[in-house]
């Protein structure tokens, strides 16, 4: 399998603090926080570290919901979605990923806003 992503985005450690950033982004996030209200973020972080690891070819599995089941409740639109996108791509930016390489893991996420935007 191809693990060139993976290993660009900085391997599980890199990930973690990717996926970290953008928790602590999201919860702290004006535009978006109220939808986090009584989610567990070290559980999202953890899951977000699977599902970036695992779709971008590292050795990890994500074994949560489906995009779909885990976003129905929320009501997001497009403006919730763009939000989340600048805030992974401001925690991307702070662990030093070059934008050619995040625009590669943004591009395996778009496909996911059919699934999640449901407003
Ligand atoms: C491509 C876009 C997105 C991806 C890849 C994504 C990914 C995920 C993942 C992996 C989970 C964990 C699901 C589980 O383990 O069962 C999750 C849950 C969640 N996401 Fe997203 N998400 C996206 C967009 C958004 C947006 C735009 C918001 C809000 C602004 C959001 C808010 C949440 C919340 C609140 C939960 C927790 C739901 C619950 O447990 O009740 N997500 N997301």
């Amino acid at each position: 399998a191809d693990d060139s992503l993976y290993r660009a985005l900085g391997g599980t450690e890199g990930l973690t603090r990717i996926a970290s950033g953008l928790v602590d982004r999201a919860y702290a996030d004006e535009r978006i926080k109220l939808k986090f209200d009584g989610v567990n973020p070290k559980f999202l972080k953890e899951q977000l570290r699977n599902q970036f690891c695992q779709l971008s070819g590292g050795p990890c599995v994500y074994d949560g919901e489906t995009m779909k089941n885990s976003h129905a409740h929320l009501a997001l639109t497009k403006a919730d979605f763009n939000a989340l996108v600048e805030d992974l791509q401001a925690s991307m930016d702070e662990q030093g990923v070059p934008f050619s390489v995040q625009n590669r893991l943004l591009a395996l996420l778009a496909p996911m806003h059919r699934d999640v935007i449901t407003k």
